[in-house]
């Protein structure tokens, strides 16, 4: 890493992105100031509880405490006054019509436009629809202050990592002194940084977001196909990985994208388009494919469990929307469960990284129904008297459960692997039927030639 010049930063929001760019921050160098509306949050920052499960990110804020050079307030506006260069880090959660809600950035930027010391920049990290750039400068209404679009692309579970590894840095300004002084901060990392205006920046984000989506949901129309063929999908993705083009990253099929930002940034995208006088129709594609890969999953479990949910207990392993983060938010799996519960089923779910009950997880199920799920401490206990087990995260230890011992606890025979993460013959030998995905049916005649390791990195 190169040497760093230190500049006064601060960050509004300390959520998944605000919390891990104002500790990155922190640890290049830089002097940072991080603010939030949420005082429980704030206190627990301030003693080094960071609250959310991200490798690497306690230690760095616990550095950043030590060093003083990270701070945690209440409140944008005790941030502002000293900042050379202001993140907005808050959240842009899907509006009813499917659009980006910007409230929460245009209050800030309202909260802080009065305190902002000459010569300070003002950046979207926020995921924001093109246009948002323009609209802040508006709001702002300052020409001693400029506006930079700066957006994220980390990933949770490797916030800290992507942030410190970044594929790219894309700054969007007007003013190349305003790039330059956000591209500065990043100046350790020795990273490709791309110049670009406003609405580009703020597109690159969007367009990213929805491409990865689109390959998922092109990938899981590969893998029905790929059922019906008696084919497999793993083969077939290690095949299409291997050509430099395509790259063997985010092949891997399953039970829907989703999580906080994939679901609510295509329905922004699409909405973006359409507000500009255009369409998308691959777009709504990949959001309708999407949709009907949960409701497969629905199906495949209706069929294992004898055609009727009513009154049927159903073992559920995984609720976060993937492995390695504690996040359900708009998680595949509990699409799935709410599914189920509006048709009656009983869910017994376990997930490694979810301790406890979740009160308003089955929010997608009618109100009677949304009670209808019981997380429990061990994946033994989720299968204990299920029809079926069904695996909706991609957690590693599922595959080295003791799997005998699930034999014996569940009622029938089916296990359904939306995430091919378990190891089908381990399951044979223990007397399990088990369903993966994009995979032949078990005991199908060309089991026996499946599968020579194929499977790629996502
Ligand atoms: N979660 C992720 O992996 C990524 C998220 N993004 C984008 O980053 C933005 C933030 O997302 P997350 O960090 O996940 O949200 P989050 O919900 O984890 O955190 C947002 C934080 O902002 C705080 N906040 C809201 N209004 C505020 C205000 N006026 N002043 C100070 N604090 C305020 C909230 O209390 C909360 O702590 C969104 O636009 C999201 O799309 C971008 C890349 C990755
Ligand atoms: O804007 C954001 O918030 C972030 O959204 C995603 O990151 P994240 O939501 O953390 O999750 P991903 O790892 O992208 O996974 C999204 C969904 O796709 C699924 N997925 C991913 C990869 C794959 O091969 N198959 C697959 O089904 C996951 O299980 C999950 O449900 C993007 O990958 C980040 O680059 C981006 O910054």
């Amino acid at each position: 890493m190169t040497e760093v010049f230190e500049s006064n930063v601060a960050v509004v929001g300390a959520g998944h992105v605000g919390l891990t760019t104002a500790a990155c921050l922190a640890s290049l160098g830089h002097r940072v100031v991080c603010a939030d509306v949420d005082v429980a949050k704030v206190d627990g920052l301030a003693r080094g509880q960071t609250g959310i499960r991200e490798p690497g990110l306690s230690e760095l804020v616990a550095d950043g405490l030590t060093t003083s050079r990270l701070k945690f307030v209440f409140g944008a506006a005790a941030a502002a006054p000293t900042a050379d260069v202001v993140f907005l880090c808050v959240p842009t959660p899907m509006g009813t019509d499917g659009a980006a809600d910007l409230t929460a950035v245009e209050a800030a930027v309202r909260e802080i436009r009065g305190l902002l010391p000459s010569g300070c920049v003002v950046v979207n990290k926020s995921t924001v629809p093109v246009g948002t750039a323009a609209r802040t400068a508006e709001l702002l209404d300052r020409a001693d202050v400029a506006v930079a679009s700066n957006p994220e692309f980390l990933r949770e579970g490797s916030a800290v990592e992507d942030f410190l590894n970044p594929d790219r840095i894309v700054i969007g300004a007007r003013d190349p002194g305003a790039a330059d002084r956000v591209a500065a901060l990043y100046e350790g990392l020795g990273a490709p940084v791309l110049r670009t205006g406003w609405a580009s920046a703020e597109i690159t984000k969007y367009a990213s977001n929805a491409y990865l989506a689109t390959r998922l949901s092109f990938v899981n129309s590969i893998a029905e196909l790929c059922e019906r063929a008696g084919a497999d999908i793993g083969d077939v993705t290690l095949g299409m990985g291997h050509d430099r083009r395509i790259g063997t990253s985010f092949l891997r099929p399953g039970p829907g994208w989703g999580g906080p930002c994939l679901p609510k940034d295509t329905h922004a995208l699409l909405r973006s388009a359409e507000a500009l006088g255009g369409e998308f129709p691959l777009l709504r594609a990949a959001i309708d494919t999407n949709a009907r890969q949960r409701d497969l999953v629905v199906e495949r479990v209706r069929e294992a469990v004898g055609g009727r949910f009513a009154g049927v207990r159903v073992g559920l392993l995984g609720l976060t929307f993937k492995a390695g983060t504690d996040d359900v938010r708009d998680s595949p799996a509990l699409a799935v469960a709410a599914r189920m519960a509006a048709e009656g089923a009983e869910l017994v779910a376990h997930d490694p990284a979810v301790p406890g009950p979740l009160p308003g997880a089955l929010s997608d199920a009618p109100p009677g129904d949304r009670d209808r799920i019981r997380v429990v401490e061990t994946a033994y206990a989720a299968a204990d008297g299920a029809a079926a087990l069904v695996v909706l995260t991609e957690w590693p230890e599922f595959r080295d459960l003791d799997w005998k011992r699930i034999a014996g606890l569940l009622l029938g025979e089916s296990v359904i692997d939306t995430r091919n993460v378990l190891d089908a013959s381990v399951l044979d030998e223990a007397g399990l039927s088990c369903r993966g995905v994009g995979r032949p049916a078990p005991r199908d005649p060309d089991l026996a030639a499946r599968r020579p390791g194929g499977v790629v990195a996502g």
